[in-house]
């Protein structure tokens, strides 16, 4: 393990504040991960995980703390900043997939790469790599239409992929795939983390998976505890 990839200092975040409906949903998280690190984060639902992942990936801000990516600190930053962080620093897999749905499977590969200053023959190498990686080669002209939702989630495990971000944020990244194909995308996943070095926060309620991470960590009533669970 070396440098610190990822960093929440103190985060806090409550809804509705001032109100008889107020919700203190984060009350002072502390969560380091290093490069090439994986964690997995466990909480029972409502506990703040959509939140917290929101936060840490500069979709939302916190109300107090600190957000450090890769030693820069991302807090009172403006909004081209946190785009640009999160655009070349941050991949993100979501529970529903968000996939374009105009466009085929390598090219929702690809159009990110796109975004992001890469030319398209690289784009498109890498887009075929990362898809035969998660055994979709023969699936890569097809649209998210045309395809199964465990597909669907292995084409959104590579388009958070493509543009080799320092840190993934992943939400039930295998939830919806059977047991076998979780398998080979998680394998896949740890493989890339090996290579690239990225820091993964990988939320999940299957606990095999969990036990397979560098890290089990469990966020209960607005604060992180160590696992086990
Ligand atoms: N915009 C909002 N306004 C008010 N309350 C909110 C808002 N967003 C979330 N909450 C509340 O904050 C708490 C945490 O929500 P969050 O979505 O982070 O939970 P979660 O752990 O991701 O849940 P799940 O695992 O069930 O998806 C919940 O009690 C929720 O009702």
């Amino acid at each position: 393990m070396s440098e610190a990839m990822l960093q929440l200092d103190g985060l806090t975040k409550g809804y509705l504040q001032g109100t008889p409906g107020a919700v203190e949903v984060l009350r002072g998280i502390d969560l380091t991960l290093s490069a090439g690190e994986t964690v997995a984060l466990v909480a029972p639902s409502g506990a703040g995980k959509s939140t917290l992942l929101h936060i840490a990936g500069l979709l939302d801000t916190p109300d107090a703390g600190r957000v450090v990516i890769a030693g820069q600190d991302m807090s009172g930053k403006g909004d081209r900043a946190r785009t640009a962080m999160r655009r070349q620093d941050i991949g993100f897999i979501y529970q529903f997939h968000h996939l374009l749905p105009e466009f085929t499977a390598a090219e929702n590969v690809i159009l990110p790469q796109l975004a992001n200053g890469a030319g398209r023959a690289a784009a498109a190498a890498r887009a075929a790599e990362l898809l035969d990686r998660v055994g979709l080669s023969a699936r890569a002209g097809h649209r998210p239409a045309e395809l199964s939702g465990g597909e669907q989630q292995r084409v959104a495990f590579c388009r958070a992929l493509a543009n080799r971000p320092r840190v993934l944020l992943a939400d039930e990244p295998t939830g919806n795939l059977d047991p076998e194909t979780s398998d080979r995308v998680f394998g896949a996943l740890m493989a890339l983390v090996a290579e690239t070095g990225l820091a993964a926060l990988i939320a999940t309620h299957n606990m095999e998976l969990a036990a397979r991470m560098d890290r089990v960590v469990r966020l209960d009533n607005g604060r992180i505890e160590p696992g086990p669970v």
